[in-house]
């Protein structure tokens, strides 16, 4: 049987963490492609180099043309700029939707079956548009951020309860901006909901509303301290997760900023929200019951991203 091809389209930070991350697992071949000329070819070379070192068998193809991810399975999507610090990810949609159009003409034209998990920011405007201008089945496009804010919330509580991350199962659903919603009523240490463990623990409520704080603003306490760019590591394993579901048909269940029409009173909109990841694309986006305050917080934030795509349908005529 033929290896699996996975494209990375922007080779930058999170692009060569991905290309790395899918050569040591064996996921396939990985073609790293971006428009800076030279870089992808030294990423691929030096990625290359670590097979004989780490034992591990892919090809790694640096390119510029769009011709190389044809008939991609996976399409990993970075290109575009990150943010620096003072910024909203809003403040990248005016240059990243841009960037979002040939990408998506890209994927469109070379390998229209791949299934393709955008990354950009700011995230679910950019996957919505990038869903648009490749055309692609909704089932087959879907954005990373509730896999990596989940993570993020998880690790602070394991922190704070001084426990194993891998006991803590933490869920954050709606957007991926300041207004995303941590969801504590569904968060669980070992299947201890959160606050009935924080009780045990003797750990007060007002510190777990300080994690959820902390969690929300978890992207941009990473960029102030890197000064230039932003999380790369986190966010490169958190979309390998996600390929990985897909490939292997694991269908887990995976907070991703998914297509919901109808669900949790949304109509036609890309949103963080529980979903089933499986051969067949994004099979099932899980509705849960939320509490009142849920449902609200829920609501601040797919407003915010309605917002952001009446302004990328004001920048571009084709998505109105
Ligand atoms: N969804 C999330 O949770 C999450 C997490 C971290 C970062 N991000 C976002 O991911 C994006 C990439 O972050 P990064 O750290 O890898 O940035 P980076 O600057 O290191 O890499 C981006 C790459 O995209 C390339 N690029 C720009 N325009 C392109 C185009 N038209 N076609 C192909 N390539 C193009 C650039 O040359 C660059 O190499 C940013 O928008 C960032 O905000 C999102
Ligand atoms: O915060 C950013 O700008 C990058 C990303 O969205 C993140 O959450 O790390």
């Amino acid at each position: 049987m033929a290896r699996k091809k996975i494209a990375l389209i922007g080779a930058g930070m999170i692009g060569g963490t991905l290309a790395h991350l899918a050569a040591k697992k064996e996921m396939g071949d990985i073609v790293l492609f971006d428009i800076a000329e030279g870089m992808p070819q030294g990423k691929a070379l030096d990625l290359s180099q670590c097979g004989p070192i780490e034992g591990f068998d892919a090809n790694i193809k640096g390119s510029n043309d769009y011709a190389d991810i044809a008939d991609a399975d996976v399409v990993i999507v970075t290109a575009g700029v990150p943010r620096k610090p003072g910024m909203s990810r809003d403040d990248l949609l005016g240059i990243n939707l841009k960037v979002m159009k040939s990408v998506g003409e890209g994927i469109k034209n070379n390998c229209p079956d791949a299934f393709v998990i955008c990354i950009t920011n700011p995230l679910d405007a950019m996957v919505w548009a990038l869903r648009e201008f490749s055309g692609l089945p909704h089932n087959k496009v879907v954005g990373m951020a509730g896999v990596l804010d989940s993570a993020r919330f998880a690790t602070f509580l394991a922190w704070e309860f001084g426990c194993s991350v891998k006991d803590v199962n933490a869920f954050v659903l709606g957007g991926h901006g300041d207004t995303m919603v941590p969801v504590t009523s569904y968060t669980t240490i070992n299947g201890i909901p959160v606050n009935d463990y924080a009780k045990i623990k003797g750990v007060p409520a007002d510190r777990i509303d300080e994690i959820v704080k902390r969690t929300r603003a978890g992207g941009g306490e990473i960029v102030q301290l890197l000064g230039n760019g932003s999380a790369y590591y986190a966010p490169a394993t958190s979309a390998i997760a996600m390929a990985e579901a897909y490939l292997g048909d694991q269908k887990r269940i995976l907070p991703c900023a998914s297509y919901v029409e109808g669900k949790y009173g949304l109509d036609g909109l890309y949103v963080g929200v529980p979903t089933v990841i499986g051969a067949g694309g994004t099979e099932e986006v899980i509705e849960i019951e939320l509490s009142d305050e849920e449902k609200a917080n829920l609501k601040v934030s797919t407003d915010a991203v309605e917002e952001l795509l009446e302004v990328c349908k004001g920048l571009d005529s084709s998505l109105a």
